[in-house]
Parts: C-alpha cells; structure tokens; sequence
C-alpha cells in the first residue's frame, strides 16, 4: 500500500496557523496522538492527519478547509453533529480514541470560546448507545515490576458498573490473567507500550507517560479518593506495582471522563487461586463465549445459556461462565438456587415475568453517578421501582440464603422513588435542553416560569379583562407583535380617557397603543421566561441527578442482585429444557460423570450419544483412540465444559456428575499458524503444551488433542510419549489424551494411572458408521482411509493409501526393517491413470448386486420384447436399482 503524505504540519509553531486554527492546536498539542472532533457549527470536523486517518478508518469525505499562513491547504473531514454517537460508536469498535471539543458559547460575536468535554476511549465507556450491550468494557491499568521475579501489578476499573480490582500477577499467568479480565483497553507506560503490542497484537493499548505509574502516589490517590488513612484492610499497601498502576488508572479515568467523577468501588484485591485458570487457548477451544467457526457467528457456550431477561443477566452470566471459581460455596449457593426455582411450581415463570421488563439499572445507576444520566432513562428507572420492590419483597420471603440475600440488595431507600415520583414528568423530554422533564409540581417557580412561556394569550386575556374593568373601556385590548412587543390598544375617540399610568407608545390610524410599568414587568418576564425556564429546569434536574447519586453505591448493589437472579433463572430455564442435573462438587479429587453432553452440540444434533467419564486416583489420565470424525474432541470438550458449568455454579448435561477440586482446565486441541506472531502450527502446539507442563498440577484437567501430529511420525510419536509420561508421573494431572498413534495405547499396561478408552465405529458395506460411543480398551484399527473415502478422496488414491497401508504394517511387523522408507522405491505404488468423470469403480471393489444389475441390462435383448415385457423389464430393473446400497460419499 502507498505510504500516505505526511500532512502533519509543526503544531509548536503557532505563526503557522491563523487565530481561528489555535485553538484546535492547542487541543491537539495536548493529544497529539487522539483523533479530536471539533465541533464547528452543525459539524465536528478532523483536520490535517486525523482527517485522513478518519477518511481511511470511517469513510468520510476528505476535503480541504483554508490554508495555513505559509498557503499549504489544511485537509478537513466532517461528520455532521446530529450523526456523532454512530460515528464514534463505529471508531471505538476499531479501537480508536476520541477528543471531543464542544462549543460553548452561541455563534455569532466574536471568537465562539471551546473545551474539550470528554474522550471516549474503548476502555471507559458509559454511554449506554456505545457500550456492548452484553458485555463489559474494562479497562486494565499494568505496571511492569522492577525487579524481573516480582509480580505485575494489574488494576482494572469496569465504568459502567464501578467494578474495581487488582492482582499481582506473575510472568506466566500473566496472559491468562489478561484473557480472564478481557479488557477493552490496556493502559500501560509509554516505555512499555510497544513491547506489550508485539506480544499482545489482539490487545487495543493506551498509554500515558511513565510518570504516572508511581506507587505512592497511587497510595496517596486511592486514599484520597476513598477517604482512607491507609490501604491496609484492602490488603495493597506495599504492592508497588499495583498502586502505580491504580494511580495511571485513576488518572486516566479522570482525564477521559474530564470534569466528571464515576462511581468507583472500594477496590478489591483478587488472587488468581480464586478461580479455575483458563489460558487464552482453553478459552478459544471452549468457545465460551467466542465462537472458533471462521465467521464468528456460531453458537458458544455463553449463546445457547443466555436466557437472560435483562442486559445485566446477560454480563454477570457471561462473568460466571468466563471466571469460574474454586470456592465451593459460590458455586452452590446458585445451583442451589436453580434447584430451588425447579422444584417449586410456576417459579420459573414467575420470576421471568418479573424480571423481563427491567431496564439495565445498571447502566442506569453509573450514568446516575456520573451524571450523565438521560432523563428517560431515570423515569424507565423510575417506573421499574415499583416491580423491583415486589421482586424485593417475595425474595426476601424466600427460606433459602441467596435469595434473601439478593432481596436486601433490592431494598432501595424509600427517597429514590419518592424523588422520581414527584420531580419527573409521566413522559420527560428526551433531551433535557428540549425542556419538559421536571415535573411543575416539583417547583413552584418553575411551574410560574412555564405559565409565563406557554400561557401568553390567557395572561394577556385576564389583564385585558383587569384593564377594561378600571378603565370603563370596552374597546381597550392587550395585545402582542414582533415588531411593536407588547401593547395596550385603545380606540381614537377613547384614548384621551385612559388613566395616566398609561404611557404612548405607538400611534395608528384609528388607535393609539400604550404600554403600562406593569404591562412592560410582564413582558420582560415573558420574553425571558422559556430561557430561565430550560435554565432552571436544568439546575433542578442536575441537582436530582446529584442527589440519586448519593444513592448510587445502593442501586448499583440493587442492579447486581437482579442481574444475578436474571442469570440464575435463566440457567434454570435452561436446565429444565435440556434436563440438565445438578453436579456434586466434592472435596474428593476426581472427574466421575454418568452420560454427559456437550452444552452446545447438544442443542444442534437430534441424537447427541451421552458418554461417561471416570478420572480418579488411579485412572488419571484416559488415551483415547479412534477414527477422526468418531467423536474424541467433542468427548473431551464436554468432559471439560461439564467442570467448567460446574464451578461456574451451573447445573450441567449429564445423568449425574461428581466433580472434585480442579484448579486449571489446560486445552491443546488443534492449532493454526500464529502468523502474527511468525509462529508455525507445530510452534504454536509444542509453546501450548510446554505451559501446560509448567503449570499443570494434580489437580488440574489437561485436555491434548493429537499432539504431535505436526511434525515427522516418529518425533511426534516420541514427544507425544514423553509428554503423557510427563503429565502421568510428574504433573500428575486429570489427562484427556485423544491420539492417532496407537503405540501410546501401550501405555496403559506400563502405567498405573494409564487407561485406554476408543470411540467406536464400525466398517459397513456402504462406508464407516460413527457409533460416537466411548467404551474402556483401546481402539481396535485406524479408520483413517475409510474417513477419507467418505470425504471424497478419489477412489484411485484411496486404493493406494490402501496398498501403502498394507506394506506399512507388514515392515512393522519385520524386525530388521522398523523404519519403513515411506517413499522409497519399495513402497511407491506406479502412478495410476487418471480417473475419468463417472468412471464405474473396479469390479474387486463394486458391489455384487450392481455387477447383476449391469449384467442384466447389458444382455437384454431390447428388440426381441413385447412393449408389455419392455415395461416389465423396466419395472424389475428400477426396483432391483432402488435395492442397491449407495457409498455415502457418492456423488448422485
Ligand atoms: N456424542 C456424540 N453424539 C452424536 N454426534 C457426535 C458425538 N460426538 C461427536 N459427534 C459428531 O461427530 C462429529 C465429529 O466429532 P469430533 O470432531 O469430536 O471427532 P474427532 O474424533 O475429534 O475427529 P478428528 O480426530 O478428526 O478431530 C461432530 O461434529 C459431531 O457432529
């Protein structure tokens, strides 16, 4: 691609620019490298490179404003105002940052003065229209540790719902801890920023100059912010690396969000031994809430569970699915909970009605925080109260902890409803500028300025009425016009009888006009009153908005109870209509599960075939052989989502399963270049399973699927060996051991923890039949050619995998020759003649009762039959036809 010209000119040297270009330069001196959309007008335009770069990211037109003062043209791309949340929405979502300078003062006189009013960055959304809607946006803070055995320090900051954490994190969980936060952007030190996208090219980084991430100042900070003496009882004093990183976070909050303050927890320090570790792989190869098919579209685990009423459901679902935990108790108290919702009655349906017409209160409630909160969301707030208190009150009834639990979160302070109640209008305004939203009853002054603005004509009728009462004179109005304002009229004849209050102001034809002191008072307050009524109103609302924020730490902790009701009600859903059981988590270590499913295939295949799996002291690790296509990667696959719903808190697809304590699920199933990264397949496999061996424990589930396979045979072969003796005696963990070479089999007989398992499929007449049945031994053949037949592989190449085949296992089987030379001249098979577009196949190979079938067509004598015989024939035929088995892979 051509490089695009430079157009960036000297922004230190302000002769270059005129005096109404300065001030988008000193905006862009204090971002040189964020977009800034200035606003202009009906537009916010990007000048000089954010223009092109906007022209390439977004497609908007690229033009030309003006000159800088040496004549050079300055490029210009615009987006109109009304557009500007699609827009940025579509820059976020390309990782993109934006400055957004606001006009503040009106057109017209003078310079119209600017300000930046926010950055939106993809890391600290709170605009409900730009922010996933079932998904986080977190932004992740890192500070690199000084001295190479020390942790990093990692703090994340979830805006939308105040969600603040750290952990000290060490060099190899460090990208696991990444893939479990999943942050929308990383913010880590200009020095650092570089490396971290070469190691991380899937990451969107921020940076900010080194200086922040200083750890005493984050002590300093954190304290200050939260109103502390010291940081103890958060368990973070003295973690350099993460009070450094805090601080960088916090300062980056505060710039992007520029005068607003968000809500923000205390912060909570998190141990990666609370959860069970998944690495980027497993997460991929779990499809948990990504889909591996090319467009990204399948289903995932995540997809098919998501019954989910509301939004928040929805993210604390996908938070449970992506961060199992190891404690025990978290995970029961929700199955316990479904359970609960399954075995009593209508429940289900109940809770679903009850739940299904909530707004995303908390959405609502950061926005409320940061006080940016729209007016319909609050009266959408408002009008869910009332659902959320009788959701209050039957779960506080409820016998069982959690529910109880969820319902004191639920019990909101009586004020938040009153407040909305009286100061919001049935149907506010969408934009407060658009006036119509305070409710007039909530202030008599401002229900006096909107009598002034909308009442003009009923005002000027009573005083027309006053006025004719004291004056006696029946011709007298009070009137109003553009030009003259207001006025009062009297005939020609009676103006010499009006009082002397009034004063002339106009003379017509056939009338005089006057203007009294009272009639002026009212017009200056008319005039003003729809200005000072917005004003007002915008104070009243800013000042509700404050005093609901007060409020916020209770109605995000509100909003959470109901996401966690949303998402354990719809786990329930899905339970019961996929029969789903509850698992026994149990101290006792070991995998026993009686006919499990995978989630997802499950819900796309109509005979999905149950299998079991019993991993244990003394049977640790299952080689499990078998054709391709027979159903090894979806057994180990359930075998790993089933302890994954497990500790997530799910019931699961099985007749019944015990799980024990799993402290990491480790995948190494499949693998595609890692381009990005110049790493081949074979690289990406052998890196994946030295982080296995490293970090694996006994108490750890390791799936390896044909590992070994991208390399020579008999490298492959030997390290697939080593590395199961590896994890059998050294590791020790729960191995799911899927392989094609069938010498591993012979593990089992050397190795107590060893068994062998095989998926079964049989050899018809018209091809191989998957049976998908996992049963103890190892496999009795290889299916391969069989499996390539039915893909299509041409027959003639199919005949000589065959021959090879046969040559092979009769070297193996001579002792002096255990390396057969694949290609040697011995083994190579002369090359076949093409085969022809509908050639019949071979006699060896074709089906007798087709040969009889040729054979009577052939010989018939077609001009010695009757027309009766010939249609007999033809019957007799196309029935012995329809008899005839058809290969599966043949082409019709
Ligand atoms: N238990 C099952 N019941 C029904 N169908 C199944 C079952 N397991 C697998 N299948 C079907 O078989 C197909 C192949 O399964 P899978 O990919 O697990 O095979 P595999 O043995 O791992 O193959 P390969 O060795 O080629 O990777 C799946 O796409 C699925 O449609």
């Amino acid at each position: 691609m051509a490089e695009e010209a430079p157009v960036q000119p000297d922004f230190s040297n302000p002769e270059l620019f005129t005096p109404s270009m300065r001030q988008f330069v000193e905006v862009k001196n204090r971002y040189p490298k964020t977009l800034v959309l200035f606003r202009m007008g009906d537009f916010y335009e990007t000048f000089f490179d954010d223009a092109v770069r906007a022209n390439r990211l977004i497609g908007i037109t690229l033009t030309k404003r003006g000159k800088l003062t040496d004549g050079t043209p300055i490029p210009m791309a615009g987006i109109p105002f009304v557009s500007l949340d699609t827009y940025i929405a579509k820059l976020v979502k390309l990782g993109e940052s934006v400055v957004i300078v606001e006009q503040m003062g009106t057109p017209g006189k003078g310079m119209i003065e600017r300000k930046v009013s926010r950055i939106v960055t993809p890391g600290t959304l709170t605009e409900t229209t730009l922010l996933p809607e079932k998904s986080d946006s977190t932004l992740l803070a890192i500070d690199w540790p000084r001295k190479k055995s020390a942790p990093y320090g990692f703090v994340w900051l979830t805006l939308s719902n105040g969600d603040f954490r750290a952990e000290e994190v060490s060099a190899e969980a460090f990208a696991s801890v990444i893939s479990r936060i999943h942050p929308s952007e990383v913010l880590v030190a200009e020095s650092r920023r570089q490396a971290l996208r070469e190691a991380h090219p899937e990451l969107v980084v921020s940076s900010l100059p080194n200086w922040h991430f200083d750890g005493r100042r984050g002590q300093e900070m954190l304290c200050s912010t939260f109103g502390l003496a010291n940081l103890d009882a958060w368990g973070v004093s003295g973690k350099t690396t993460i009070l450094a990183a805090a601080n960088a976070l916090l300062d980056y909050t505060a710039e992007t969000q520029v005068d607003l303050m968000p809500f923000i927890e205390p912060l909570k320090l998190v141990k990666e031994s609370e959860f069970v570790v998944l690495d980027p792989s497993t997460r991929r190869n779990l499809e948990i809430d990504q889909s591996l098919s090319p467009l990204g579209d399948g289903p995932t685990l995540f997809s098919v569970l998501d019954h989910c009423a509301t939004a928040m459901g929805s993210r604390e679902l996908r938070r449970w699915l992506n961060q199992p935990v190891r404690d025990r108790q978290t995970a029961q108290i929700r199955q316990e909970a479904i359970e609960s919702i399954l075995s009593t009655g209508s429940l289900l349906e109940n809770l679903r009605t009850g739940l299904n017409t909530l707004p995303d209160v908390e959405r609502i409630s950061s926005r409320i925080a940061l006080g940016t909160v729209r007016p319909r969301e609050l009266a959408s707030l408002r009008d869910a109260l009332p659902r959320i208190q009788s959701l209050e009150k039957w779960l506080s009834a409820q016998p069982l902890r959690f529910f109880a639990a969820l319902g004191e979160s639920l019990r909101l302070p009586a004020m938040i409803e009153e407040l909305l109640a009286k100061a919001l209008l049935p149907e506010p305004a969408v934009l407060l500028r658009d006036g119509d939203v305070i409710a007039s009853s909530y202030s008599p002054e401002l229900a006096e300025l909107r009598h002034f603005r909308d009442d003009t004509s009923r005002i000027l009728l009573e005083m027309e009425e006053r006025e004719r009462a004291a004056t006696k004179l029946q011709t007298l109005r009070v009137q109003y016009n553009k030009v003259s304002g207001f006025y009062i009229e009297v005939s020609k004849t009676a103006a010499d009888r009006v009082p002397v209050r009034y004063q002339r102001k106009q003379t017509l034809k056939n009338s005089e006009r006057f203007i009294t002191p009272e009639l002026k008072e009212l017009e200056d307050r008319i005039l003003s009153a729809r200005e000072r009524a917005q004003t007002l109103e915008k104070a009243l609302y800013d000042e509700l908005v404050a005093k609901l924020g007060e409020r916020a730490a209770e109605l995000l902790a509100a909003a959470k109870a109901i996401a966690e009701l949303d998402a354990v009600t719809g786990l329930a859903e899905h339970a019961e209509a996929h029969r789903w059981v509850r698992p026994v988590l149990t101290d006792h270590p070991g995998i026993r599960i009686e006919k499990g499913r995978h989630p997802v295939v499950e819900t796309t295949l109509e005979n999905f075939v149950p299998n079991s799996c019993r991993l244990e002291d003394g049977r640790r690790m299952l080689i499990i052989t078998g054709p391709n296509m027979g159903g090894k990667s979806t057994y180990m696959r359930s075998v790993a989502l089933i302890v994954l719903l497990a500790w997530a808190g799910s019931f699961v697809p099985a007749e019944t399963a015990e799980i024990g304590p799993v402290d990491r699920i480790h995948t190494r199933i499949g693998a595609s270049d890692d381009l990005a990264r110049g790493r081949s397949t074979f690289m990406v496999e052998m890196t994946e399973a030295a982080a296995i061996l490293s970090q694996a424990t006994d108490k750890s589930l390791v799936l390896m699927d044909e590992i070994g396979r991208g390399t020579s045979t008999f490298d492959g072969l030997s390290l697939a060996a080593a590395i199961a003796q590896e994890l059998v005696q050294k590791t020790r963990s729960f191995t799911l051991f899927a392989t094609h070479y069938f010498e591993l089999t012979t593990l089992a007989q050397e190795l107590r923890e060893v068994a062998n398992v095989h998926v079964s499929a049989s050899q018809t007449r018209s091809g191989i039949v998957f049976m998908h049945e996992i049963s103890e031994g190892a496999a009795s053949k290889s299916y391969g050619i069989a499996v390539a037949q039915l893909a299509g592989i041409p027959a003639h190449v199919v005949r000589r995998a065959k021959s090879f085949l046969a040559k092979l296992e009769e070297r193996a089987n001579t002792v002096d020759s255990p390396l057969p030379n694949l290609f040697g001249e011995s083994l190579l098979m002369p090359p076949e003649p093409e085969e022809e577009a509908g050639e019949q196949p071979s006699e060896a190979e074709a089906d007798p009762a087709m040969l009889a079938l040729i054979e009577r067509i052939g010989s018939a004598d077609i001009d010695s039959l009757t027309p009766r015989d010939a249609l007999r024939l033809l019957y007799e035929l196309q029935n012995e036809a329809r008899a005839i088995e058809m290969p599966a892979a043949a082409p019709l």
